[in-house]
């Protein structure tokens, strides 16, 4: 597909109505998918305000069926690197990719939180990128601490910006976190996120959730830090 980097963000919408989603959504894995709307806005804002896609080496952290690593490609991104811990989600992203007949993506099939860990930050992947974007598990009682764990990679990963999704009741706790890495953080919407009846333990038809979208920034320093950080 030809790039259409000044796109509206109801024609994305649009197009993003066509990736498919989990065939058998795993509850361990949170595998809830971003909705056409909600990726929609994200990208649509990450391009339009801050110019982080256009030409931009994107990396998306828990890529599950590519609707955020399809909508990149979409508005103009130079390169975009999918991650997810489960096979059966790569499959069905690497056929939504085929559909859409895209280039310059690659699918890795990797555990994003060992690419918080200390050794992680002499791979070659490390401030590879220049923005992340990532709707990430939210972190339930089996999985506490996985929303950090991808902020974490997702900086690490990133020279300048990554874009994030979190339970809004998490707000203060990821402010604080960002705080602490010296990183900048801001809210740039609270969004309702429909969580449809994909995922056993919903039994309601549908769930909706208040979620932060949040932009993380490096400062001068912040990798540093965040070197230091992590290996005391
Ligand atoms: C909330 S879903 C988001 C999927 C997709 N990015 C989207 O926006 O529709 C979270 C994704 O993270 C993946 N995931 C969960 N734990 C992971 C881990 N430790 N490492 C990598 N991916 C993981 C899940 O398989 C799932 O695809």
């Amino acid at each position: 597909m030809a790039k259409a980097v000044a796109m509206k963000r109801k024609e994305l919408e649009g197009y993003l109505q066509d990736v498919d989603t989990f065939e058998k959504p795993k509850v361990l894995l949170e595998q809830y998918p971003t909705t056409p709307h909600i990726a929609a806005c994200m990208l649509h804002t990450i391009s339009s305000t801050f110019d982080d896609i256009s030409d931009k080496c994107v990396a998306d952290l828990g890529v599950g069926c590519g609707i955020l690593t399809i909508g990149s490609n979409m508005l103009g991104a130079s390169y975009v690197l999918g991650v997810d811990v489960d096979e059966d989600a790569l499959a069905v992203c690497a056929n939504n990719l085929e559909e859409f007949e895209m280039s310059n993506v690659d699918l890795l099939n990797a555990d994003v939180r060992q690419m918080a860990r200390p050794e992680a930050l002499s791979s070659r992947l490390s401030g590879q990128f220049d923005t992340v974007v990532m709707n990430p598990p939210f972190g339930t009682k089996h999985n506490q601490g996985i929303d950090v764990d991808f902020l974490r990679a997702g900086l690490m990963l990133s020279s300048n910006a990554v874009y994030s999704l979190h339970k809004s009741s998490t707000r203060e706790h990821i402010l604080k976190k960002a705080q602490f890495w010296g990183v900048d953080a801001t809210v740039l919407a609270k969004l309702r996120y429909d969580l449809a009846n994909t995922l056993k333990f919903h039994k309601k038809k549908s769930v909706d959730i208040e979620v932060d979208f949040i932009r993380l920034v490096h400062t001068e320093d912040s990798r540093q830090r965040l070197q230091q950080l992590l290996w005391s």
